[in-house]
């Protein structure tokens, strides 16, 4: 069964307009879990646009399901520009101390205004592989933010990580245009297999939603989790949040 982690950037997005705790990031973490989602995901960034320091805290005091934090591990500690928020404290430091189920290293430069590529490891191999044996004696398992690339899932498995997490921003935008679909699905289903040659669990996540979702969790082997937000969120702006989880479930197949 693959799982479905509810990614809650955008809920904090939406909280960070106002100077409110409305909408609640745990309680909507809490609605998503009684509506049947297996794991809650965030990724705070260094500027806190929407999910903050504390939110991270908030969620792991209350959270009995798997939490996963994502993010890049080479931020540092930044000063918080809004009064009533607290700094930023680097990614490293949040994850040591909170020690979530996962953690997701994902190489985003500080000016991306999403996440647009996975690790080049020929270059941050030497880099990321203390960082993933420092995170897994802690009890995290790690997870590694990898293009559908065969060599570089090979160096991913040479890092001692224990998942990858397979960005899918190139299948859904080949299934929105509908330029390329088989090609660049066939590119993920190798990537899976890949993956379980070289013994790595499987993830995957961005800008997966109802319409691609399907084809992607029928067809990509051994995949065990899948983190889907954004689009999850406008969809339940329609539909209800529980209607959505719901039918997210289902399009993985449950
Ligand atoms: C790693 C990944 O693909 C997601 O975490 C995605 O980057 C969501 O982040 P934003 O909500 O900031 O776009
Ligand atoms: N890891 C991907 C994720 O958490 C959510 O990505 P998106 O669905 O917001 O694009």
């Amino acid at each position: 069964m693959i799982a479905l982690s509810v990614n809650l950037n955008k809920i904090a997005l939406i909280r960070n307009s106002r100077d409110t705790t409305n909408p609640s990031v745990p309680e909507h973490a809490q609605m998503c879990i009684d509506a049947g989602a297996d794991g809650i995901t965030v990724h705070p960034r260094p500027d806190q646009r929407h999910i903050r320091a504390q939110d991270c805290f908030d969620l792991a005091a209350m959270l009995e399901v798997e939490f996963n934090i994502e993010g890049n591990p080479f931020t540092a500690a930044r000063k918080s520009e809004r009064p009533g928020v607290s700094d930023y404290p680097g990614f490293m430091e949040l994850v040591r101390e909170i020690r979530p189920a996962q953690v997701t290293l994902v190489p985003d430069g500080d000016g991306q205004l999403t996440s647009d590529h996975g690790f080049d490891l020929k270059k941050d191999g030497d880099r990321v592989a203390p960082l993933v044996a420092e995170l897994q004696s802690l009890g995290i398992r790690t997870s590694l933010f990898m293009d559908p690339d065969e060599e570089q899932i090979r160096l991913a498995a040479q890092t001692g990580t224990q998942r990858i997490e397979l960005y899918t921003e190139s299948y859904a935008h080949a299934v929105k245009t509908g330029e390329q679909v088989e090609e660049t699905l066939a590119r993920f289903v190798r990537a899976g297999e890949v993956a379980a040659e070289e013994g790595l669990g499987l993830n995957a996540g961005h800008d997966l939603d109802l319409h691609n979702l399907p084809r992607f969790a029928a067809e990509v082997p051994a995949l065990l989790e899948v983190s889907i937000g954004h689009a999850l969120t406008v969809d339940a702006i329609r539909m209800g949040l529980a209607t959505t989880v719901a039918a997210y479930q289902r399009a993985l197949g449950k």
